[in-house]
């Protein structure tokens, strides 16, 4: 029986269907450098429960009354340093809109598989792109988070945004959720060859290659979270691969933020040291990074090397991310191709 004896297949209203989506999810990013940009973006960061696990009870106040008075000018000014000028955005952002645009060439012959991006948390949201998926059709929905290492605090937090949107949808696509990719073949080799380009440039050879990953709380680690090793592996991997040993290359964890103990060796901590043992010349990557942002171009390229400097460093260079380039996209193209499998 017709439950509605007016909608006929002439009047029945316009649906688009037969589309897969693939969304590319990364950190987000302030819309400014103003107070009130960075003040916004920090509330919603720093709000979220995956990445703040502490008591609401405990942490709202702190977060409140000291953190968002404080920080949003002090983070303000780091931004204002690193700001991609030319489109007035972080190069989060603008490397995030490059990968979507450049796997959508990639993906063309792929005539049903529409490419978009978003961010968790700023704009584009999650669920603001996922309207737009739905709107052109995609019945189904690759969720990319851009981290290679799995934590709660990255990767679980882009899910859990994204269900939470879907949790309001009357017809909700199918959604697949990429899992990480922190010892794939093409990331090792991709990252190694980074590395060996950026050497090829010098005239002068590094004596310690360091591989800082952001950090997390300790008590994370201890709960559960793969993060620590899934960095450890990739360490190893990428170590191996450049023939590499413990004498000449290190994994080290940076940003940390609190009072609690973070993964270590903290890479400041391993700047000061190294340079203090003697060591002259020193490489720094960010393998867990996909694009470079605040924590590598500010934290690192320019904070870590002046560190390194000031206690008796002499050269120190900052291996850029696997961004937009021909190797990064490899890559993630290799990953989105696996998981579109039986679907596109
Ligand atoms: C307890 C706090 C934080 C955890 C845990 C954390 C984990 C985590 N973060 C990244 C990647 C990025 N973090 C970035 C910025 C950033 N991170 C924190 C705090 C935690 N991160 C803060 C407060 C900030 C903002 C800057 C600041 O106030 O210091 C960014 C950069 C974003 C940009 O726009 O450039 C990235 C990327 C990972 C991978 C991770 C856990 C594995
Ligand atoms: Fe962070
Ligand atoms: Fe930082």
């Amino acid at each position: 029986m017709n439950p509605n004896p007016n909608l006929t297949p002439a009047n029945h209203p316009k649906v688009s269907f037969g589309k897969v989506g693939v969304l590319l999810v990364n950190l987000g990013t302030p819309d400014g450098t103003d107070y009130w940009s960075m003040r916004r973006y920090l509330a919603e960061f720093l709000s979220d429960r995956r990445v703040i696990e502490w008591s609401r009870l405990y942490w709202y106040p702190i977060l409140y009354g000291i953190v968002l008075n404080k920080r949003p000018q002090k983070v303000g000014k780091a931004y204002e340093e690193i700001w991609n000028k030319d489109r007035n955005e972080s190069y989060l952002r603008t490397y995030t809109r490059s990968q979507g645009e450049l796997m959508a060439e990639r993906l063309k012959d792929l005539p049903n598989v529409v490419v978009d991006w978003a961010m968790r948390y700023g704009k584009p949201s999650i669920a603001e792109r996922i309207d737009a998926l739905k709107e052109k059709g995609c019945e189904r929905i690759v969720l990319f988070p851009l981290y290679p290492q799995y934590a709660a605090s990255t990767t679980a937090t882009v899910n859990d945004k994204a269900f939470e949107h879907l949790m309001k949808l009357r017809w909700q696509p199918a959604v697949r959720t990429v899992p990480p990719y922190h010892d794939d073949p093409a990331y090792i080799e991709a990252l190694a060859n980074s590395v060996r380009q950026t050497y090829a440039r010098l005239d002068w050879e590094p004596e310690m290659l360091v591989a800082s990953f952001h950090g997390i709380p300790q008590s994370y680690f201890k709960a559960g979270d793969p993060y620590y090793c899934h960095c450890q592996k990739t360490g190893r991997l990428l170590k191996e691969a450049l023939g590499l040993n413990d004498k000449n290359f290190m994994v080290t964890f940076q940003s940390r933020f609190g009072p609690e103990e973070w993964l270590q060796p903290y890479t400041d901590k391993t700047m000061e040291k190294l340079a203090e043992q003697g060591i002259k010349r020193v490489a720094v990557m960010n393998p867990g990074f996909v694009s470079d942002c605040l924590e590598t171009l500010e934290e690192i390229a320019g904070e870590a090397g002046e560190i390194f400097q000031h206690h008796g460093g002499e050269k120190f260079v900052h291996i850029p991310c696997l961004n937009d380039s021909e190797d990064g996209m490899n890559v993630l193209e290799k990953v989105v191709r696996r998981e579109l499998q039986g679907w596109a």
